[in-house]
């Protein structure tokens, strides 16, 4: 039989580069720690420059080279959000891995100083277990965007023996680019109340946002990209089933 054709996927061949294989290492040697802040106490934390602008470029290029992205195309249907962007998605434990450890030492870091904020960010993040090893790679060009839609919690394993499953609580979208790098392209949370309360948030380059998702997630949506292009790593949190 042939192998089967996979849709958008280079699970075996893509290789991160070592400026994010390195993320904990470099970190430990330098004096600047991005510090996590929440916008939306148990919904939604920023971490401002959580990737460096140059690990923001040099991953771009390596998605450009290494993989095929496809272009969603606008599904018609009740049941789906409308969504029309390129994406691919990869299944890498031990690059999940990294980037676990990395985000783990920045949401849960000692402060010199009591901070209540600090605290529940801590106590929000500090039973996770690790990363959805489905790491997505969307690419928003002018004209692209993600209609409003709730994220789902799902089971996934936590390595590649599948001894070991997490459920995911938390999304976590890292934008490799953002500032004045595109126009439009927020990332738009809803009020709950029904209200036309909603926050749009445009993203610096190599921010990373960690939203609640499940049956706590905020009705959101990916703004029109209006030029420019918009590029996220996403994977999602995952806890002790
Ligand atoms: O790209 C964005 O700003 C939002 C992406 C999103 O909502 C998702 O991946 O579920
Ligand atoms: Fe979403």
């Amino acid at each position: 039989m042939p192998p089967k054709k996979s849709r958008a996927r280079s699970d075996a061949v893509y290789k991160f580069p070592d400026g994010f294989i390195n993320l904990s290492v470099n970190l430990n040697k330098s004096f600047f720690k991005p510090q996590p802040e929440t916008l939306i106490e148990d919904q939604i934390v920023v971490i401002e420059k959580f990737f460096a602008s140059d690990l923001c470029n040099e991953l771009i290029r390596s998605f450009e080279k290494q993989l095929t992205l496809e272009t969603t195309p606008i599904i018609k249907s009740k049941e789906y959000a409308v969504r029309f962007n390129d994406r691919c998605s990869l299944t890498d434990f031990k690059s999940a891995e990294i980037l676990w450890n990395y985000l783990r030492s920045l949401l849960l870091q000692q402060t010199e100083y009591e901070d209540e904020e600090i605290d529940k960010i801590k106590d929000n993040f500090s039973a996770a277990c690790g990363l959805n090893p489905q790491l997505r790679i969307y690419r928003y060009r002018s004209g692209h965007h993600f209609n409003p839609h709730y994220d789902e919690s799902v089971v996934c394993p936590l390595n590649d023996k599948g001894t070991s499953k997490g459920k995911t609580k938390w999304t976590l979208l890292i934008y490799l680019t953002g500032d004045e790098e595109f126009k439009g392209g927020g990332t738009i949370f809803h009020s709950e109340m029904g209200g036309t309360e909603s926050l749009n948030i445009h993203p610096g380059k190599g921010m990373a946002l960690l939203h609640k998702h499940g049956d706590d997630c905020l009705l959101h949506e990916a703004e029109l990209v209006k030029s420019g292009v918009k590029w996220v790593l996403r994977s999602d949190v995952a806890y002790p089933l």
